[in-house]
């Protein structure tokens, strides 16, 4: 048998894992209109849903991640009740479901959602309700889609003690671990310590946004000082490796350190060059550090600002680097391998759903 096409409508097919998802930077345009009239919130920049989808790409797009932040403003401002948290998670799950993730990390700061007097745990059971839902509306559809949810802190802000303790407090009830993001330069991951511990001394799970806007030194901190388990972006590890004329390659202590130890690496392709974290695609390193062996994955960041999929980006780096169906099957295996769920359950999903759903592509 031969390979199935490498296209979009076939990638769309292929069973994907996702560990790198913000839910407050994926609602479809046309929810942000809807929950926007329902909240009385006048700050849309458009109102209608392609050009409100067009503006969140291209104000996205400015190459600074500072700029890339300020459009979360919209769409937390519509996260705020019970109502508009589950529905957003709902829809969310469908959309990954409908896109054959087979497993998902989404993540949100629960400190953003507190503007209409929700407490931090409302806030995170009822977005906990909303992707139950929504795996609940996908089984109907005959979809099987696991979600798993991280807690984010934002790092600006002093309240990341208090977020690990709640992903702790719902540790069995959906939420799968923890991390920081926001604004990188300025804001070293090691002003975090106290809530990194927490997570230690807990045996739970904590990625850390580093390596974005910010380079080796964010990246260091985040591995040595804070015990990262994986590295959110991680893309500029590679001002680490040194690649001669001939394209041979030589890696720093860093970055064998990161490579030895298989720190999985979310790179996030679209948004990585949205934010000027890579100069294009073409020159985005994923290629370098997946032939180096690094355990690379492919994320989305956000879907609405990227206005992107799992699939789209998986597809870009078809487009980009040549990969056939066993690379994505690779990359697939390697998110699989450092998903925050328990050890059996990430094997069973491996071999009972991302092996078979790739033998049938691969012919
Ligand atoms: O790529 C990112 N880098 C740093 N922070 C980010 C990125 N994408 C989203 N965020 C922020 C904005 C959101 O409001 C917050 C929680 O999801 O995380
Ligand atoms: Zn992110």
């Amino acid at each position: 048998m031969s390979p199935l096409p490498l296209d979009l409508a076939h990638i769309r097919t292929a069973p994907k894992a996702l560990l790198h998802d913000h839910l407050d930077g994926g609602l479809r345009p046309a929810t942000v209109l809807e929950l926007a009239h329902q909240a009385g919130y006048r700050g849309l920049p458009a109102d209608d849903a392609d050009s409100l989808a067009l503006w969140f790409a291209e104000a996205a797009g400015s190459g600074s991640l500072v700029r890339y932040l300020e459009t979360f403003e919209h769409t937390v401002a519509v996260m705020q009740t019970p109502e508009g948290l589950a529905r957003v998670a709902r829809e969310c799950a469908e959309d990954l479901a409908a896109d054959s993730v087979v497993y998902a990390e989404v993540r949100f700061a629960p400190e953003q959602h507190l503007e209409a007097g929700l407490s931090l745990d409302e806030v995170v059971h009822h977005t906990l309700l909303g992707f139950e839902e929504g795996v609940a509306a996908a089984r109907e559809l005959g979809r099987e889609l696991r979600v798993g949810c991280l807690l984010t802190a934002m790092r600006h802000a002093a309240r990341s003690r208090e977020i690990a303790e709640l992903a702790v407090r719902f540790r069995d009830r959906g939420v799968v671990g923890f991390d920081i993001a926001g604004a990188e330069a300025g804001h070293p991951p090691s002003r975090h310590l106290d809530a990194f511990e927490y997570m230690r001394t807990s045996n739970a799970h904590f990625t850390i946004h580093a390596g974005e806007a910010f380079g080796l030194p964010s990246i260091h901190e985040a591995i040595a000082f804070c015990g990262a388990d994986r590295l959110g972006h991680g893309v500029r590890i590679t001002d680490d490796i040194a690649v001669a004329s001939d394209g041979v390659a030589t890696l720093g202590r860093l970055a064998n350190y990161v490579r030895d130890k298989r720190i999985p690496l979310e790179l996030c392709p679209s948004s990585n060059v949205q934010t000027g974290a890579v100069e294009s695609l073409e020159k985005h390193p994923f290629d370098l550090l997946a032939r180096e062996r690094f355990r690379v994955t492919v994320n989305t960041d956000n879907r609405l600002m990227s206005a992107t999929s799992m699939s789209e980006e998986m597809l870009k780096l078809v487009t980009t680097f040549g990969y056939g169906w066993s690379d994505l099957e690779r990359f697939t295996i390697n998110a699989m391998k450092s998903a925050f769920i328990p050890f059996p359950d990430r094997l069973r999903l491996i071999d009972e759903v991302v092996k078979p759903g790739y033998a049938v592509l691969i012919g």
